[in-house]
């Protein structure tokens, strides 16, 4: 999908809501567990109901994965059922050295047809590029995240001052553009969303961190909206598990109609 593509998906919809696919056993709705494949099911009924609210889903491979084989197939199957024109991203955050690399994105992109991949930058540019070479897919490269442990490294200076998110930011500008590559930024770091913004006035940036892990929606769109929107906010557990009983699909439409609304307002303020 490209920049003017998603833009317009954001305009249609009034939304730049992302819904985030975290699947777990253990919480899902305890009828879906008599099911061929209870985790397909409950994505299913949350993707249809949320649809109408959200311009991108965003599966965390992890949760898939735990489940072995069958969880790749389930994923499988779920990146199918997402309808076309809403945008994908496998919240995977690979990296390797270039060949291993080259083969994380064909699993993504071409075994399946991922629109995204969330990539972790610490390995260098011959990490993040082989994911750079496929036409019309994307690298959300992890910046600032949501984390506590986003202290440890993210933030420390160096001898200029110039903090470490910062330096990924400046560097791998030269790695992509605008057009492929947006970053990953915690919802959970308020004012500094403006700092990072100001670092990459043009990229996307997927923001998870509201709902489950206390982000403001609101400051997210203060600081980090520009003009073609710039943002794709997830939530993931405050939607999929806004209800663990039969009434699970409803519920989240719900709390996805709610969010989509607040997004209106605040596109209606800053675009
Ligand atoms: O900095 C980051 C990067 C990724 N995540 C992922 O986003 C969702 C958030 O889930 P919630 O339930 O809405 O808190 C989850 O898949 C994380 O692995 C993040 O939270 N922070």
């Amino acid at each position: 999908m490209t920049r003017s593509e998603l833009f317009a998906q954001i305009q249609q919809k009034s939304s730049f809501l992302c819904v985030g696919l975290d699947p777990d056993l253990e919480k899902i709705p305890r009828h879906l567990l008599a099911e061929p494949d209870p985790i397909f099911s409950f994505c299913k009924a949350i993707i249809e109901e949320t649809a109408d609210f959200a311009v991108a889903y965003k599966p965390n491979i992890a949760f898939f994965e735990a489940m072995g084989s069958k969880g790749w197939d389930t994923l499988a199957k779920v990146e199918e059922l997402i309808p076309a024109d809403i945008f994908t991203i496998a919240d995977a955050k690979r990296g390797d050295i270039g060949n291993t690399s080259k083969l994380y994105a064909k699993a993504f992109f071409e075994s399946m047809d991922f629109d995204s991949i969330t990539v972790a930058p610490y390995m260098g540019e011959d990490s993040v590029t082989p994911f750079l070479e496929f036409e019309n897919k994307w690298v959300i490269l992890l910046a600032l995240t949501s984390n506590k442990g986003s202290l440890d490294f993210q933030l420390i200076q160096d001898q200029n001052g110039k903090a470490l998110y910062q330096s990924v930011l400046e560097k791998s500008q030269a790695w992509g553009t605008p057009d492929n590559l947006m970053y990953v930024v915690g919802a959970t770091r308020g004012e500094l969303i403006g700092e990072v913004r100001k670092a990459a006035p043009e990229h996307f940036f997927l923001v998870p961190g509201v709902g489950a892990q206390g982000g403001s929606l609101s400051e997210v769109a203060k600081y980090g909206m520009n003009s073609s929107c710039g943002l794709l906010v997830n939530s993931s557990r405050g939607i999929i598990y806004a209800s663990n009983e039969k009434d699970f699909g409803k519920a989240a439409r719900k709390e996805a109609e709610k969010l989509q609304l607040e997004m209106k307002e605040l596109l209606d303020k800053y675009l």
